[in-house]
């Protein structure tokens, strides 16, 4: 009878391999062709030695060894089995029936014991029941190792997770957490096991966080995803942001279900879920958002922002019928220091301010930087406009004190302009366009103090629109007039310069002042078409005046700070004196102190240039302008004019007089010559004669006139000089 095969439960073949080892050799050959019969593959060993030497070079599933054998008897060859080939199984197949011996063998590790003489038929059931048993252990360990593979796997995969993942019992309470909590919030997952979910959640966040555990909408095919944060193990780190999806677990689909449960000891997994952090993301978005409605330079909130929440308090304000105030605000003196000391410290500057003005504020008032040294400030739900203007006090006063920037000690001041909802307007735009327009009245009645809109200021400011169209077409029409007022040696009372001062012949308004149109023509930039106008006719006149015979005569004109910053202004300059054949040493341009601080050294550079073409340098309205005295032995200055101001104090006993005293002398210790500016009087004259004044200017020897009355004068001055 053929027997059914056995697969080799060691090395994979199609039938088992068997070692027969014996040192009889009948004995040997009958076992063996008994089992290659039923189809194993057989090898046979004759003694001891001789099975060890096979069991060195081939693999068997099975030995069957003889005990007794010379040389190496059937244990030694057992216990060279156990090292060389472990998973080989072993029945002793021997004449001792001894239980010792019995027991010995399996003892040193065989299977089965199998008595000489055998019955065939029993010894194949014997062997095949170990070559069985063999399969069935060898099967088992194959899916042990699978499972633990498996098992580390998965245990890999949870906790290299980037996200944390974990399962809550019907409680809310965890009963898993993978590593990647001890990583991202400082836990360890053991001291969480039993805890309640609310533990990790962020106070503010704990209604949000459980309440996806109690909504029965959340089931596995529709888990909830929401954000919270989560708490960092002690305090010293800020808590994170987290994404959490979760789900109720459905026992019945879940194949580890049961085996998890059964594994842990602990309550019953319920829900199942996993937390990203997304705190990067957040701040992203958050630093993005701040962004977009701020002003990342003084955190204040940005135009964005403050026009958002002005229309939200204007319909507040409509709904309860309240009053609200918009504040423009505008930093005095602020272009000055920036230029004067650099934009970083522009930036200090502007950070402090910002911390005075917030000083003055309630929680609910939202200040803004509107750009540049712009600000703009809501006061929502005022009683009356006396709210408005207490708080406008107060942010003049609170800038009032000096700003210490490195060593430097600065003043800023601030203009207010404050328009009310609903007097001064309904909407947005008007309330802030009229804050503004505020604001400018009180830039042009001297700064540094607030006012409140009103209609007569809108009236203005429809003025200021045609007056603009108005220049425009006059600078077209040549309807600019120079006139000239004569700068007079103090000593021979001789005209040796003349100050152009322009005029325009307004078609409608007659005779317009520069008071009248030249704020205009700087803010439109139509100051530099005006001036270059100007300078050609003054030039021609001049020249003109030259060649009739007045020789040293000199020309004076007014540059505009837009002018002298200009990238091409002495280019432009020495360019039209050569169109207008104008001797550059026969020009003197006034400028003022202020210009020059703006920017020194750029300033300076171009005044060298012009210098070294001949043309001279005024400071015009010298001692009123805020600046350093430091400059002037910097700069290329050949006169200084002082300022009208002060001539007025000379003979009042004031001050004033004493500024000219100084002035003048310092001229003098600088070899610097001296205009004295609006000389109206004797007394004046004489006075400044007496500190050694060399030139004056002003009504005692007349206004500007037209170009006919100034021929006529120097008519005359030459007729004199001959006689
Ligand atoms: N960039 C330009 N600026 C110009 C130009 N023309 C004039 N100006 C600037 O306008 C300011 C005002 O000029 P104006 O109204 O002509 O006044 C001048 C004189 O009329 C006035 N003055 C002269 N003497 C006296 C006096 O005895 N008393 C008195 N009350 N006023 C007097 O002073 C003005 C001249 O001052 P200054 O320029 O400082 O010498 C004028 O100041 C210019 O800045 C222009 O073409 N371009």
């Amino acid at each position: 009878m053929t027997r059914q095969l056995i697969h080799s439960p060691v090395t994979d073949s199609i039938v088992a391999r068997i070692l027969v080892a014996d040192d009889d050799p009948r004995l040997l050959s009958s076992l063996s062709s008994l089992l290659a019969q039923q189809g194993y593959l057989v090898t046979s060993a004759l003694g001891g030695r001789e099975a060890c030497r096979q069991l060195n070079t081939r693999t068997f599933d099975l030995a069957m060894l003889d005990l007794r054998m010379p040389e190496l008897d059937g244990f030694e060859v057992m216990a060279h089995a156990a090292k060389v080939q472990p998973k080989c199984g072993i029945i002793v197949v021997s004449g001792e029936s001894s239980f010792s011996s019995v027991s010995r063998a399996l003892r040193k590790g065989a299977q089965d014991y199998i008595k000489k003489p055998f019955d065939p038929d029993e010894m194949l059931t014997t062997l095949e029941a170990v070559l069985g048993k063999q399969s069935l252990v060898r099967a088992h360990t194959d899916v042990q190792q699978r499972l633990e593979k498996s098992e580390a796997l998965h245990r890999y995969i949870v906790n290299n997770s980037p996200d944390i993942v974990f399962m809550l019992d019907d409680q809310g309470r965890f009963c898993f957490i993978n590593r990647k909590i001890e990583s991202l919030l400082g836990y360890n997952s053991e001291e969480l096991n039993g805890k309640h979910f609310r533990h990790l959640l962020d106070e503010q966040d704990i209604a949000r966080g459980t309440h996806p555990l109690r909504d029965p909408s959340v089931t596995p095919e529709n888990p909830r995803t929401f954000e919270v944060k989560l708490k960092t193990r002690g305090s010293q780190k800020a808590n994170r942001y987290f994404e959490i999806t979760a789900f109720p677990i459905d026992h019945g689909t879940l194949p580890l279900g049961a085996d998890f449960n059964a594994r842990t000891s602990g309550p019953k997994a319920r829900f199942y879920g996993t937390a990203r952090d997304v705190t990067e993301r957040k701040e992203a978005e958050a630093f993005i958002n701040f962004q977009a409605y701020h002003d990342l330079l003084t955190r204040l909130p940005n135009r964005a922002l403050f026009t958002d929440r002005l229309s939200l308090a204007i319909t507040q304000a409509s709904r309860s019928k309240q009053k609200l105030a918009v504040m423009f605000l505008d930093l005095d003196r602020f272009k000055v220091i920036n230029d004067t000391l650099g934009h970083a410290m522009g930036d200090v500057l502007l950070q402090v301010v910002t911390q005075r003005l917030e000083s003055c504020l309630r929680k609910g008032d939202t200040l803004s930087r509107f750009g540049g040294d712009e600000f703009t400030l809501l006061l929502p739900a005022i009683n009356s406009s006396n709210d408005a203007r207490r708080i406008a006090k107060k942010l003049i006063d609170a800038l009032k004190a000096p700003f210490q920037l490195g060593e430097h000690e600065v003043f800023v001041g601030v203009s207010i302009g404050i328009s009310l909802y609903p007097e001064a307007g309904t909407s947005m735009d008007q309330l802030i366009q009229n804050a503004d327009i505020a604001m400018y009245h009180v830039k042009a009645r001297g700064k540094d103090g607030y006012r409140f809109y009103s209609e007569s200021m809108n009236i203005d400011t429809v003025n200021r629109l045609s007056l603009e169209r108005d220049l425009r077409q006059a600078l077209e029409n040549n309807e600019l007039r120079v006139y000239y007022q004569p700068q007079v040696c103090a000593k021979s009372g001789r005209i040796v310069g003349l100050e152009a001062l322009v005029r325009w012949q307004h078609p409608d308004r007659g005779l317009l002042y520069p008071k009248d149109f030249l704020p205009l023509a700087e803010e439109t930039k139509l100051i530099v078409a005006l001036s270059e106008q100007v300078l050609a006719q003054a030039c021609r006149h001049v020249k003109g005046w030259i060649l009739d015979g007045n020789r040293d005569l000199r020309l004076a004109v007014n540059m505009s700070p837009i002018q002298v910053e200009h990238p091409r202004f002495v280019e432009n300059l020495i360019r039209q004196l050569k169109n207008e054949e104008f001797p550059a040493s026969h020009l003197e341009i006034e400028i003022t102190e202020n210009v020059i601080m703006n920017d020194l050294k750029q300033i300076s550079q171009k005044l060298q240039q012009l210098a070294d073409h001949g043309v001279r340098i005024a400071i015009d309205d010298f001692g009123t302008g805020y600046s350093s005295l430091n400059y002037l032995h910097q700069l290329p200055i050949h006169t200084l004019k002082v300022d009208q101001s002060f001539i007025r104090g000379i003979g009042n006993g004031e001050d004033d007089a004493c500024i000219v005293n100084a002035i003048v002398a310092m001229a003098h210790g600088l070899r610097l010559d001296i205009i004295a500016e609006g000389v109206e009087t004797d007394a004046q004259l004489a006075y400044l004669r007496g500190l050694g004044c060399q030139q004056i200017q002003g009504f005692l020897y007349g206004p500007a006139q037209p170009p006919e009355a100034i021929s006529r004068m120097l008519d005359g001055q030459r007729v004199r000089a001959v006689v």
